[in-house]
């Protein structure tokens, strides 16, 4: 048996070009949604992503401020950057690329983005209406995973959902998303400190892995029929690695691979959520 692949890099194309016509509109009315990225250091991983993230940008029509800041950036410097884009009107949405460099107050930094112009979901207030279940920017891997289940119809429903790691970027925001009413589905939040992962997994419907341990999920944790979701991320010297071992794909029914999984959908859920919220702001000054 091998598994029917949960396409993300297909799937984040045809939303670029949904989004692309929901662009065009607003320039229609005079208005450019314009992402700001806070890249702080030269990691080049970091680097790499940003740069991805404004060339799908330049794609459908938003565009691009770049704050690119040295690796001996203090906190006050993050700080600022962080005050110019949320006065600049240009800037409908914006990022912090995580992590910042050791030394910096990264949850600081966090809670001084301004809510509304939250493009990853991770402001404390947006992430206080997750729990709340109240609308809000959604953090942008979760809602990317949610969004690729959905396009391939694996049910959510009542279905059990085995998420490893506790991460804010995934794990946690994971949980309370698919746990909502409109999701319905029942989440198990596994980490390091889980007894006894593989009872777990073999029990679900769903996998979640992002735990970054490359290798983690091996053939034999795995549900038959089971979706696989790679969502881990490993630098080691063969490349990226993720979390799933090559023969979950004889076991399992659906597999985000990765890459060309979850990580182009994050990507798109991030334009997603920037045109949002130039639509909300177009909508309120109408
Ligand atoms: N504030 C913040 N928001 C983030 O959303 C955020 C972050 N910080 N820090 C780092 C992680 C990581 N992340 C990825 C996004 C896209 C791919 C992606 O598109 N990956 C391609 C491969 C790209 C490659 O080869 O490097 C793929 O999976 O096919 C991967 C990882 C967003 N993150």
């Amino acid at each position: 048996m091998s598994a029917i692949v949960l396409d993300g890099k297909a799937v984040a194309k045809s939303i670029r070009e949904e989004l692309a016509e929901r662009v065009a509109k607003l320039h229609a009315k005079g208005i450019t949604p314009g992402l700001g990225t806070v890249l702080v250091g030269d990691d080049p991983g970091s680097h790499s992503y940003v740069r991805g993230k404004h060339r799908d940008c330049a794609q459908v029509g938003i565009a691009s401020i770049r704050r690119d800041l040295p690796g001996t950036a203090t906190q006050e410097e993050v700080e600022q950057a962080v005050h110019e884009l949320n006065e600049d009107p240009a800037c409908t949405g914006y990022i912090v690329q995580l992590p910042l460099p050791g030394g910096l107050d990264e949850n600081r930094v966090l809670g001084l983005i301004d809510p509304v112009k939250d493009a990853d979901g991770l402001q404390p207030v947006n992430l206080g209406k997750l729990v709340l279940m109240e609308e809000a920017p959604l953090p942008c891997t979760p809602r990317g995973i949610v969004e690729l289940l959905r396009r391939y119809e694996v049910p959510l429903r009542g279905a059990e959902v085995v998420v490893v790691g506790r991460g804010v970027t995934v794990g946690r925001p994971l949980g309370l998303l698919l746990t909502r009413r409109s999701e319905n589905a029942t989440v198990t939040l596994c980490h390091t400190g889980t007894r006894d992962l593989a009872a777990h997994t073999r029990n679900a419907d769903i996998v979640v892995a992002g735990a970054g341990v490359p290798g983690l999920i091996t053939g034999d944790m795995v549900k038959p029929g089971a979706a696989v979701l790679d969502v881990g991320v490993s630098r080691t010297e063969a490349g990226l690695v993720g979390d799933v071992a090559p023969d979950v794909a004889d076991v399992a029914g659906y597999l985000s691979p990765n890459p060309g999984g979850v990580g182009p959908m994050t990507r798109a859920m991030l334009l997603v959520n920037v045109v949002e919220a130039a639509e909300r702001r177009a909508a309120a000054a109408a």
